[in-house]
């Protein structure tokens, strides 16, 4: 297995700030204090609040992880990559599905020094396997193959390491596989849950522990965490999650 105490340590959970406005997500950030230093902004508040709430972000020195999960052609989503580029964020989600050549074109944007010059950062493209709202039920209805759920991750996970991504997300039911197979490629667990709580609408969940065990290098958890009575108390216990060991929900 993938674990050290040190890899253990140093895994990040991005809080995903799943709200409606930046008056909100700010006040979340109020009541999660200094244990969050990585948040993950999705759709819903991107679309919301655009670019100067990215870089609001960035600038309280915050990792920024911007999840919008692209997938177009590849001259509009290599076009989209150089767009973020300039936000000074440190990772941004586009679907494997979109194909190789779609990958391909992002990643060359991604890598371009002019870009990196601009945000004084490299920008970490994550390629987003099988969502984890998505069980084997869901891929027949996607009209993928009869083939296990866990090879359909593997083979798009196969797909981002030829075109050079730095990462790919998966649930925590696959990373193992997937870090044994592609070792370079980095990984990011979300469906993360301490077990008793509800699962919404997630299909593939582990807990933090159990995730970081099987070779998880960063862990993205929102509801159980932005929902919670207290929000800082509910990050304390993922965080401390993180090193309880190997224990499925
Ligand atoms: O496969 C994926 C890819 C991204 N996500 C995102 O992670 C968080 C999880 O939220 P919870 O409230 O902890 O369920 C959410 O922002 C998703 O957009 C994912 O869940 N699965």
């Amino acid at each position: 297995m993938f674990v050290s105490e040190q890899h253990v340590v140093d895994v990040p959970i991005y809080v995903a700030l799943d709200v409606e406005n930046r008056r909100q997500a700010f006040e979340l950030l109020e009541k999660l204090g200094d244990a969050c230093r990585y948040v993950k902004v999705g759709l819903e508040l991107y679309l919301a609040e655009g670019p100067a709430l990215v870089e609001a972000l960035v600038a309280r020195e915050l990792s920024v992880f911007l999840d919008l999960k692209l997938f177009d052609i590849p001259n509009t989503v290599a076009g989209a990559v150089k767009s973020v580029a300039s936000l000074g964020v440190d990772m941004l989600t586009i679907h494997t599905l979109g194909g190789a050549t779609m990958l391909e074109a992002a990643a060359e944007a991604a890598s371009s020094r002019a870009l990196h010059a601009l945000s004084g950062k490299p920008l970490r493209l994550l390629g987003v396997t099988l969502l984890t709202s998505v069980d084997d039920a869901g891929i027949r209805q996607m009209g993928l193959s009869d083939d296990p759920l866990s090879a359909h991750v593997l083979r798009l996970a196969g797909t981002a390491h030829d075109a050079a991504l730095h990462g790919v997300v998966c649930s925590g039911h696959e990373v193992a596989m997937v870090k044994t197979r592609y070792p370079a490629l980095s990984a990011l667990v979300p469906g993360i849950r301490l077990g008793g709580e509800s699962k919404d609408d997630q299909a593939r969940v582990v807990t933090p522990g159990y995730a970081v065990a099987h070779g998880a290098d960063y862990l993205v958890v929102g509801r159980p965490i932005t929902r919670a009575p207290d929000p800082h108390e509910a990050l304390l216990a993922f965080l401390q999650n993180l090193k309880g060991g190997s224990q499925d929900v």
